[in-house]
């Protein structure tokens, strides 16, 4: 069952109505690896993860999660999985570590709850009642929650939205806490920063399949990679794509007689290959 996969998705397919929102997306999470899926809004995200739950259906393709159909599996599957449930209204009444007491008892082999209120960074709101926590402390009431069973594979939809920045700073530690404990981790974001500190592997999803999977760092190749030389001349601002800066440096250099005005090499940012790519229908799947 351990075959180094977490989860393997091959051209899966899924439908609301006439609307197809996945079009044969591959997807694959190595064990203990951190994969962020990004896409803009619409692009099924949210699809994607429900399916891979378990809560939905599918209209075609092949889905394996901690070697088992999710559409099929039973509960001793479901254990072993780590779901985010959004929003904590029954358990407003309860503090967070009455509520990871109790819940910790659903479990056979549970994680120590005081120690997952340190994880998540709620020691000190520990005796307060959730419904009295703001809406980044609730959400990590939820993922400490989910994080109880211990699980192997755990699923973060779009984990920070609504965070302060110190409360995502957190959130990241929370998930590098987890990654090095050997938890497999699939996570949807809008948020590129959070895809580069976090992913080992990003994925985009657009025009309903997965467009590209790469290290955050190789994401769109060596083609959309391509650096930018920037300068001024004769007062107005220039740039030139190439392969090659330092030769155009060094052109420029001889052309302009020495110091070249407000020259810069620029190599293009996670968010400036994504916004590319998410553009660009001719985009090909790659690996
Ligand atoms: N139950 C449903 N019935 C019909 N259409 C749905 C249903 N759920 C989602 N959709 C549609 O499917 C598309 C994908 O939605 P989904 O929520 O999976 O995208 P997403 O990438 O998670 O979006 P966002 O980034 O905005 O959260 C959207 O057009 C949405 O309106």
């Amino acid at each position: 069952m351990s075959d180094g996969s977490a989860v393997r998705v091959r051209d899966l397919r899924k439908a609301y109505g006439h609307r197809t929102v996945l079009d044969g997306v591959d997807l694959d999470v190595g064990r203990g690896e951190v994969v962020a899926v990004l896409g803009p809004n619409g692009a099924g995200k949210t699809t994607l993860t429900e399916i891979l739950e378990g809560y939905r259906g599918r209209d075609g393709g092949e889905v394996t999660v901690l070697g088992e159909d999710p559409g099929t599996a039973g509960p001793d599957w479901r254990d072993r999985i780590g779901i985010v449930l959004q929003g904590n209204g029954d358990l407003a009444h309860l503090t967070p570590r009455e509520a990871f007491r109790h819940f910790a008892g659903y479990y056979s082999t549970p994680r120590d709850p005081d120690e997952l209120l340190a994880v998540v960074g709620l020691v000190e709101q520990a005796g307060k009642r959730i419904g009295k926590l703001s809406g980044g402390q609730r959400r990590r009431v939820d993922v400490g929650l989910s994080m109880l069973g211990d699980p192997e594979l755990i699923f973060l939809d779009e984990p920070t939205t609504g965070f302060d920045p110190e409360a995502r700073r957190r959130f990241w530690d929370t998930v590098r806490s987890l990654r090095a404990s050997g938890t497999s981790v699939l996570l949807t974001t809008h948020y590129l920063d959070e895809a580069e500190a976090l992913a080992d592997q990003v994925a985009v999803l657009a025009h309903g399949r997965v467009v590209a999977a790469a290290p955050p760092a190789e994401l769109g190749g060596a083609g959309r990679r391509r650096p930018v030389v920037h300068w001024r001349e004769n007062g107005t601002p220039r740039q030139e794509t190439t392969d090659d800066p330092s030769a155009v440096v060094q052109r420029l250099t001889r052309e302009l007689g020495g110091s070249v005005p407000d020259l810069r090499v620029e190599s293009p940012s996670l968010e400036d290959v994504y916004l590319d790519m998410i553009s660009d229908d001719r985009s090909e799947p790659s690996a």
